[in-house]
């Protein structure tokens, strides 16, 4: 599997606070990983900079298939993130990511149908034919019938459901969780986690994934351990 999306020697501070202190982490298709460690240890820092939400303030975050801002690129074929226009950079996160968040943060008033097309619509595909896309990721999620249901009518399940559709509809090459099964009770959490992964991996999309629960992380293929700002361990997993 060849390496998608790398971080090398990643730092970020925040005053006196080193929340990543150096962080080397490569990223495969059709890869899964998963991120752990104890609260306050870097974990979510870490997602955010791989995603190009924050700014290191040193390293470099390369993405496969990116052509670099200035100058020549890294290596053939790969480009620099983190050192890119925000109104670029926002326009390569539509594109080339996607996101599922604690708490769906689905839009509460659109349909579930119009939730998961939103990305193409803001890619500009018409309405219709974005709606008549993101439809098709109803029944392979377990979400037949619910394409009307507003977000405030589906469980906290059927939501993050939802928002995995949500996140592959474009088609992206990675796609970050950050703790997605969160507010989830431990069946509602499996039956999501084996959802994200299957069809990720479906898609040929790799996945990247923050969460507290060794449960769920051990649905990814490998789970990185992250302390003090820095890579612990790291480990295949058990049941991917
Ligand atoms: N915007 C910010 N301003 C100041 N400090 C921050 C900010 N974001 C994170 N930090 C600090 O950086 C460190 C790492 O935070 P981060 O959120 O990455 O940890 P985490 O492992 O995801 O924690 P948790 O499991 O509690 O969500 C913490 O000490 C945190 O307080």
């Amino acid at each position: 599997m060849s390496t998608v999306l790398a971080g090398h020697g990643l730092v970020k501070k925040y005053g006196s606070t080193t929340a990543l202190a150096g962080v080397n982490v490569e990223v495969r298709e059709r890869d899964s990983l998963a991120i752990m460690g104890p609260s306050g240890s870097g974990k979510s820092t870490l997602l955010h900079t791989l995603a190009g939400i924050i700014r290191p303030d040193d390293g470099q975050v390369l993405l496969r298939g990116e052509r670099s801002e200035m100058g020549v690129p890294p290596a053939e074929g790969w480009g620099r993130i983190d050192n890119l226009g925000e109104n670029r950079l926002s326009a390569l996160r539509r594109k080339r990511f996607g996101f599922v968040f604690q708490f769906g943060q689905l839009l509460p008033e659109l349909p579930a149908e119009e939730n998961v097309a939103l990305p193409l619509m803001l890619e500009g595909l018409p309405r219709g034919e974005a709606v008549a896309r993101a439809r098709h990721w109803f029944a392979p999620l377990g979400l037949e019938g619910l394409e009307q249901r507003r977000p405030g009518q589906l469980s906290g399940g059927q939501a993050q459901r939802v928002a995995i559709a949500r996140a592959l509809v474009a088609a992206p090459d990675v796609v970050f969780a950050d703790e997605p099964t969160g507010a989830l009770d431990q069946r509602t959490s499996t039956e999501v986690v084996q959802l994200l992964t299957f069809a990720t991996r479906e898609t040929g999309a790799a996945l990247v994934m923050v969460t507290h629960d060794a449960d769920v992380a051990a649905h990814c293929d490998r789970v990185l351990q992250v302390r003090d700002g820095r890579i612990s361990g790291h480990s295949q997993s058990t049941l991917a």
